[in-house]
């Protein structure tokens, strides 16, 4: 049966909150098979899922430190937002409107090629590096056990197409907005995330997913200490459709919301990675 979804009041207004199992990242890294199990089914029903970082106290800091930073960089005076602009660069760079934007740091920039980050980030180039570093750590254990889990018994096929030190377009995003005046005039940004797995960070309501069971909205709770952990695209594909890709959209609960911001980390696979099945799924 399917899960259903609780409700919340923002305002005066009741909403629905969708399901996410609570995966333990601590289990996950002590390999644990019941955790695994619970991973798959998260990762093959929803595809959200929230991931407890409880005991990840250095990491936790960095994320409330980044909140801080993109705050300071997105108050700053448009001008300066749109030096960060980079043409034709789906994956890099600054883009925005009247009332969202984003900011998008490549992992290679960083690590590879010593890039240097935008003014406001310098301060917290510890932090990014720190931040980018165990989020690919992060999301490298869950593929990890994504792979044991779909094929087990076999080699590490998902982790052969992301490998450590192989070029890919995975980043650090972060985003401002949407903060409007009228929740209708929110425009439908309707997609699915095209990369492996999506982590991400947030303290208000604004993410919302389509239940795949019955294809109602219902909104993801932001919960303190843990990551909102979605899969992409790619492991949808990798897969033969048995991890599930879950549309998904950003908007405001209510009328004139407050500012909002976010702070992603999309672990995307090595460059050149073809979109089809690795291997038949075995159960
Ligand atoms: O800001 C959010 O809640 C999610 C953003 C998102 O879905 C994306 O960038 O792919
Ligand atoms: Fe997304």
């Amino acid at each position: 049966m399917a899960p259903s979804c609780s409700k919340a009041v923002v305002g005066d207004t009741v909403i629905d909150v969708a399901p996410l199992e609570v995966i333990s990242l601590q289990r996950l890294l002590e390999n644990d098979e019941n955790e695994r199990g619970r991973l798959e089914h998260a990762a093959t029903s929803l595809g959200f899922f929230y991931v407890d970082l409880r005991g990840s106290q250095q990491y936790l800091n960095d994320v409330g430190q980044l909140y801080t930073t993109t705050e300071r960089y997105f108050t700053q005076p448009h001008e300066y937002l749109t030096r960060d602009f980079h043409e034709n660069d789906e994956f890099r760079g600054y883009k925005g409107g009247k009332n969202w934007g984003s900011l998008e740091i490549p992992r290679d920039d960083i690590f590879d090629q010593n890039k240097p980050l935008p003014p406001a980030f310098q301060l917290d180039s510890a932090t990014v590096k720190r931040f980018i570093g165990s989020s690919h750590e992060m999301a490298h254990t869950i593929l990890g056990q994504l792979s044991k889990s779909l094929w087990p018994g076999s080699e590490a096929w998902l982790e052969e197409k992301h490998r450590i030190g192989e070029k890919s377009k995975s980043s650090l995003k972060v985003y401002r907005g949407p903060a409007l005046a009228r929740r209708v005039d929110v425009g439908d940004n309707t997609h699915t995330d095209g990369g492996s797995l999506t982590l991400l960070y947030t303290n208000k309501w604004g993410t919302q997913v389509e239940l795949p069971w019955n294809k109602e909205w219902a909104w993801i709770e932001a919960k303190p200490e843990h990551a909102i952990v979605n899969v992409g695209d790619t492991l949808q594909a990798l897969s033969g459709g048995k991890l599930y890709s879950c549309r998904h959209r950003v908007s405001q609960p209510v009328d004139g919301f407050e500012e909002r911001w976010a702070v992603t980390y999309f672990f995307r696979p090595e460059d050149g990675t073809q979109l089809a099945p690795l291997r038949i799924v075995s159960h």
